[in-house]
């Protein structure tokens, strides 16, 4: 049975406010049907206010797909921690691995923003996977493990509560080509024992989601491994049948 607790919509750089209306009615209208799951939408920026506007209750949060690690200043593009909570947002991507590859994010920044979405008190969810060739090398856990540390280092028991932690293989995001639930649960499994190496018990509760292609048909198998809390989903986060199948299948 899924026990998934934790559902998280990263649109990227998709989406309207048409398609912020149609979610959000859509997300309300059937909440009955996943209740005891937490729904987090992450639009991109300009839609943030669209759907903060309609999320005036709190089953839906409302997230950012990355943040600035700095508090203000001269960065032209970027967007500040305070700046989101003001916005209404209580979640934030970091470190998502088109971040790493495409904007060059170096594990040093992604700390650094780990810090400063949690200083801010919003709800920091953490990104880390390996790619095709770590894989095929045998080095999967080397490199999801290690970006763990790097990303978490100096943070405090005490913030643990605000942490989540997403694995996403970059082989499996947008390739329509899943984990096996048993290949997810293995890296679920060893990233459990790293939480609780690294916060103590505490880390027994941090939420570990998984993402890369979850689509209707995959999700419940995925959400029923014993160490998979719930999802970040992409592509099948823009269609609103889909998703809402996908919040369905982590409640069960
Ligand atoms: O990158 C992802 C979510 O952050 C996963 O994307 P897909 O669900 O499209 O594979």
């Amino acid at each position: 049975m899924p026990n998934a607790s934790l559902v998280i919509a990263n649109w990227k750089m998709n989406g309207n406010k048409a398609l912020a209306k149609e979610m959000v009615t859509s997300l309300r209208d059937n909440h009955e049907q996943f209740q005891a799951v937490n729904v987090v939408v992450c639009p991109p920026f300009t839609l943030i206010s669209d759907l903060t506007r309609e999320c005036y209750y709190d089953d839906i949060a409302v997230g950012a797909q990355t943040v600035s690690e700095h508090e203000s200043g001269a960065y032209t593009g970027e967007v500040s921690t305070s700046q989101l909570k003001e916005a209404g947002v209580s979640y934030v991507l970091v470190g998502h691995s088109e971040r790493r590859q495409l904007f060059a994010e170096s594990d040093e920044q992604i700390n650094q923003k780990v810090k400063a979405t949690l200083s801010a008190n919003l709800k920091a969810v953490l990104c880390v996977g390996e790619n095709k060739s770590q894989r095929d090398a045998g080095e999967t856990w080397d490199v999801v493990s290690q970006q763990v540390k790097n990303a978490l280092q100096g943070i405090a028991p005490e913030s643990t509560g605000k942490i989540i932690v997403a694995y996403e293989p970059v082989w499996a995001i947008g390739t329509g080509e899943t984990a096996t639930p048993e290949q997810a649960q293995e890296v679920h499994e060893k990233l459990r024992a790293l939480v609780v190496e690294l916060f103590g018990e505490i880390g027994n509760k941090l939420p570990l989601l998984y993402g890369g292609s979850v689509k209707p048909g995959n999700a419940k198998e995925l959400f029923s491994q014993k160490d998979i809390d719930g999802g970040l989903i992409g592509g099948a986060s823009l269609k609103t049948d889909d998703f809402l199948s996908i919040c369905q299948a982590a409640q069960g």
